[in-house]
């Protein structure tokens, strides 16, 4: 499968006008009738980039990835998903942005009552795929993120280290042209935590943008690229 995705990510057009794969105009959101939890954000995410997202707990990392979601809306200003302003679109136009986006969340939501395998092959599944068009895809991608011979097990039976990479192979599943992971390294010592950002920048590297929301300054020390700072509901970026 890792060639299959060189070979897709070689093919695909570079073309200088690309749309970002997300823009955000002067972004605010609040929660009911609370404050603005975040304001004035204006920034975009191009394609094939890699970032990080920090900033103190509580500062809205998990609500700026709920926003690129969709899951929450922005109180005021304008979101773009790989070029379409998210308000003028369609239900169905939506649910097709959605699907160009993989997520790895802080607390995994893996089904308990089905394998590992199952798990992973869950995205493909509601898709509406036959099992035979991506038995092998999924069985590959399982053994690339170290989880080969976890494959038939439950959730409830693995390690917070193999949940963690049974959630981000289920992620990577869709190929995703935007992957998002809220605090992916949480749950792992600092060898699997170096392992899994390499997974991370090897997909990047086939071609797909990144976003690690994290607190961990080791995680991050640990490659040159861009940061996205939260703090008092307002984004700085470190390039
Ligand atoms: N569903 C909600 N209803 C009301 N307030 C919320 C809700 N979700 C988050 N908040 C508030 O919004 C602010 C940002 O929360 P968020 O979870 O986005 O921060 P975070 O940076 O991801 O935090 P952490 O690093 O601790 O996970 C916090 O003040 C939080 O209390």
């Amino acid at each position: 499968m890792a060639q299959e995705r060189v070979k897709a990510f070689y093919d695909s057009e570079f073309d200088e006008g690309m749309a970002p794969s997300v823009h955000f105009e002067n972004v605010g959101v609040r929660y009911g009738m609370g404050p603005e939890v975040l304001r004035d954000l204006t920034f975009s995410i191009e394609p094939h980039s890699f970032q990080f997202l920090t900033g103190p707990s509580g500062a809205g990392k998990t609500t700026l990835l709920r926003l690129i979601l969709l899951s929450v809306k922005p109180t005021r200003g304008l979101i773009s998903l790989f070029g379409e302003d998210v308000s003028k679109i369609s239900k169905d136009e939506l649910t097709d942005l959605r699907r160009r986006m993989g997520v790895v969340f802080q607390d995994f939501r893996l089904l308990d009552h089905l394998t590992t395998y199952e798990n992973v092959a869950l995205p493909l599944r509601v898709q509406g795929k036959e099992e035979a068009s991506y038995r092998n895809e999924v069985v590959e991608l399982l053994r690339w993120v170290g989880l080969g011979d976890r494959m038939h097990m439950l959730p409830p039976v693995l390690s917070g280290g193999e949940k963690q990479r049974a959630a981000i192979a289920r992620a990577l599943i869709v190929r995703p042209d935007l992957l998002l992971a809220d605090e992916p390294t949480g749950n792992v010592d600092p060898s699997l935590a170096r392992r899994l950002l390499r997974l991370f920048i090897e997909l990047n590297r086939l071609g797909t943008s990144v976003v690690i929301a994290t607190h961990d300054f080791s995680l991050m020390d640990q490659l040159n690229v861009r940061r996205l700072v939260l703090g008092d509901g307002r984004l700085h970026i470190d390039e």
